[in-house]
């Protein structure tokens, strides 16, 4: 048998008391393509910050290439041919393709253009060197981040949920790369919570619970369902059925809305009408970069139109234009921004404080003083409620694991009983276990008569929770579409503008 390219034994790495991994084995075969996946908080983040350098092992030995290894860095883990992809993509948006290569890649700007050329012929990367990265779509600004990753000629190549960002039609374009990479001898190591990709592109798959190495399996000979039983130890719940609701009213309307942010890279709205009655959940497909923010900042009140077009927006019936942020939360809106670590939460703050941003109105701020004792019980139910892994109330946000604090700003707002809640990208990072509790909750809100509107790129998610999808492209949306008439094929030509100049929504 072939020696394994990378091989950890005995890895450990805790965080205070919480032991994010522990005792982990595992075995990185020449040119394969390797799936780690868990729950949130399972330890797969820590684990490839191992691998990369970023952080260092409590215990346990890494050998690499037949020779132990000890990283201090990640520039020294790139030296010994390990690159990494991150979720979040880090490039100048002012600058040029080959300007950002060229902040950590020498070389002159022609010699590397040519090289940014060749190497996106040879593995279907391609991408003009000389454009600006603000002109880019989501898809080709990582292909820049796998192209600067690939310039320092790594063997084992790392991708945090690589396709969470990419349309459908991107995700087929990266397999066919990530393939390549593998033939020509890069070992691929994929964090993914999508268990049907894993099957598609991954040779071995190792799966993590609570820190420790379950098992490792190759996808093929498994079902989604299996992987997901053995990633969260138990079968997964059924969907949540949509009860038949009569027409409620309408507890959101957008009629004719024109945009242009003063922010020159922002996306200008154009014709922008939609309604969301109580009992229904309308979801907004599209590719992110294509007015999703926009369009979120002037719901939830974060951005206002100019004066004189302030008649736009109406929710419970009653023109907002004017209405501050806070202003629309006391009228029943609730909202869940895409940004969790910013804008959803304050990172450097307790859960309990966190509550406080928004809750207060449920009597946690007496005569301007927090209501400690009512903010910790709420919390506290929250995490319960919403199965958010966390010391406690008091944990810092920032010191949870990414789902686990989706799951808790997603539970926060749905515990204010809104009458209209917006949730911006609802599941991302958040494994299949919670995704699909917090998706069986919204359904469950609608049922209730709660008007929902979804943002979301993920389109299985939108097919499963919506009662009608429209889709966001340049800053239009196309006419509502009744998800059990549509097929996805028909949403993904709106996603990437095939469709002739959207219709106007009749207001
Ligand atoms: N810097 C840190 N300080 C304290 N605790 C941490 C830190 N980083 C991670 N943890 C904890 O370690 C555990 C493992 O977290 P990790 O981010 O590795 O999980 P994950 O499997 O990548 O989760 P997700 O899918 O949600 O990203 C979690 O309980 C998390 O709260």
């Amino acid at each position: 048998m072939t020696p394994p390219l990378l091989s950890l034994r005995g890895i450990s790495k805790s965080y205070g008391q919480t032991r994010a991994n522990q005792a982990i084995d595992l075995d990185v075969a020449p040119q394969s393509i390797h799936a780690i996946l868990g729950e949130n908080g399972a330890g797969k983040s820590t684990l490839m910050k191992l691998i990369y350098g970023v952080e260092q092992p409590d215990e346990g030995t890494v050998v690499w290439n037949g020779e132990p290894l000890s990283l201090a860095s990640p520039a020294e883990a790139r030296r010994r041919g390990i690159g990494m992809v991150f979720q979040h993509f880090s490039l100048f948006e002012t600058l040029t393709v080959v300007e950002n290569i060229q902040l950590v890649v020498p070389g002159g700007k022609t010699e590397l253009a040519g090289r940014i050329r060749t190497l996106g012929q040879d593995f279907g990367l391609e991408v003009d060197p000389l454009a600006d990265v603000h002109a880019l779509s989501v898809g080709e600004r990582q292909r820049v981040e796998i192209i600067r990753c690939l310039m320092t000629d790594p063997k084992l190549l790392i991708l945090d949920e690589p396709t969470s960002v990419l349309p459908p039609q991107a995700v087929k374009t990266l397999f066919d790369t990530l393939r390549r990479l593998r033939d020509r001898g890069v070992s691929i190591l994929f964090i993914s919570h999508k268990l049907e990709e894993i099957r598609t592109i991954c040779d071995q798959a190792t799966i993590l619970r609570g820190g420790h190495v379950i098992g490792t399996v190759d996808p093929r000979d498994h079902d989604a369902h299996d992987l997901a039983r053995m990633m969260i130890g138990r079968d997964m719940p059924d969907v949540m059925p949509a009860l038949a609701m009569p027409e409620g009213e309408k507890r959101l309307e957008i009629i004719g809305m024109d945009y242009t942010p003063d922010d020159p890279f922002a996306t200008p709205l154009s014709g922008i009408s939609l309604t969301v009655r109580s009992g229904e959940i309308l979801g907004i497909a599209g590719i992110s970069g294509n007015g999703q923010g926009e369009l979120a900042a002037l719901i939830s009140g974060e951005a206002m139109l100019p004066k004189e077009q302030r008649d736009r927006i109406y929710m419970m019936g009653r023109d907002v234009g004017t209405l501050d942020a806070a202003a629309r939360r006391r009228s029943g809106f609730a909202f869940v921004p895409e940004d969790r670590l910013g804008r959803g939460a304050v990172p450097e703050m307790s859960l309990v404080l966190n509550t406080v941003l928004t809750a207060h109105p449920f009597d946690l701020v007496r005569r301007g003083l927090i209501n400690s004792a009512g903010a910790t019980a709420f919390t506290s139910e929250c995490i319960r409620q919403h199965d958010v892994r966390a010391s406690g109330p008091d944990a810092e946000a920032g010191s949870l694991s990414g789902g686990n604090l989706q799951k808790f700003i997603v539970g926060r707002e749905m515990m204010l009983s809104p009458k209209l809640l917006f949730v911006a990208q609802p599941t991302w990072g958040v494994d299949i276990g919670a995704a699909s509790a917090i998706r069986r909750r919204l359904i469950a809100l609608r049922n209730l008569g709660v008007a929902i509107l979804v943002i979301s790129e993920e389109l299985e998610e939108l097919f499963e929770l919506s009662d009608f999808i429209q889709v966001l492209h340049h800053g239009m949306l196309s006419p509502p579409l009744v998800t059990r008439d549509t097929r996805p094929e028909d949403i993904g030509r709106y996603m990437i503008g095939a469709h002739a100049s959207p219709e106007k929504v009749p207001a």
